[in-house]
């Protein structure tokens, strides 16, 4: 299922952090929509492979949200590339990015890369450091970063990035009332299946990452909420 209009639930996994084979099949066979690689830290060619390779053992689509140019490799379903609307950095929202279609732009299969509108809102999360991201955001700036992704962008995603910490359901329903074509995302910090049960219901898709290291079985039972 390559569509994003059908997902509802994802699990991102680090390449920079270890799975157990027994815990990687639970989650790739758990019906999650699909397994998003990605992370900040240390993301090396190598281990990404790795886990694509393994995750590569099930049907479930495998994505790769690229955070760096050196660990792109083919053999993924789908490609994201964040662009960081809240950046105070050109770089993060479009300047890698060019530099990436300039060298590569002719290889590139754009069938199979999807642009993600990031807002990001947790201001100690890695992502927002390295990104330099203006997080003192009121409601309206976030409804009107959630406005460019879709108006004036067309992105097909747009992803309140909280990782870390659990967001606040009020602003993602104000955001999800805004949007009609492009896809709500919604990470962080979602540890129990009460939370992904309210974060589900406003977000088109809820991302589960740390709970997948830090609580597994809390972390799987947040699949079909
Ligand atoms: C060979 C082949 C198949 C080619 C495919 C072609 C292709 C896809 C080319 C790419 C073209 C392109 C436009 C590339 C741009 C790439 C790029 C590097 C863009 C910048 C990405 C970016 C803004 C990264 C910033 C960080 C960020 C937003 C990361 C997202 C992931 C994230 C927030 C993870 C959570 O962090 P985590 O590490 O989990 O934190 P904790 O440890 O605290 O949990
Ligand atoms: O790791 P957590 O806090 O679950 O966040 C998920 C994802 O949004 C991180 O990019
Ligand atoms: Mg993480």
């Amino acid at each position: 299922m390559y569509d994003v209009k059908e997902w509802r639930h994802v699990f991102k996994l680090d390449p920079n952090k270890e799975i157990s084979d027994n815990h990687l099949e639970k989650l790739c066979e758990s019906g999650t929509d699909a397994i998003i690689v990605g992370g900040t830290d240390d993301v090396t060619l190598d281990k990404v492979l790795n886990l694509m390779a393994r995750i590569r053992r099930y049907t479930v689509p495998c994505v790769l949200e690229v955070s760096n140019l050196e660990s792109i490799t083919p053999g993924f379903d789908l490609y994201f590339i964040p662009s960081v609307l809240n950046s105070r950095d050109i770089r993060w929202f479009s300047g890698i990015h060019h530099e990436a279609v300039k060298e590569y732009g002719e290889l590139m299969d754009w069938n199979e890369i999807l642009i993600e509108g990031y807002c990001i809102l947790n201001d100690n999360c890695k992502a927002a450091i390295q990104t330099n991201a203006n997080t003192n955001l009121d409601d309206e700036d976030v409804i009107a970063y959630a406005m460019m992704a879709e108006k004036m962008f067309r992105m097909p995603i747009f992803y309140m990035e909280y990782s870390g910490t659990y967001g606040d359901p009020e602003l993602v329903k104000k955001v999800k009332r805004q949007l009609s074509e492009t896809r709500l995302f919604y990470g962080g910090g979602i540890q129990t299946v009460q939370q992904a049960k309210e974060m589900g219901q406003i977000a088109d898709v809820i991302i589960v990452g740390n709970a997948i290291y830090e609580n597994f079985d809390e972390a799987l039972k947040t699949v079909n909420n």
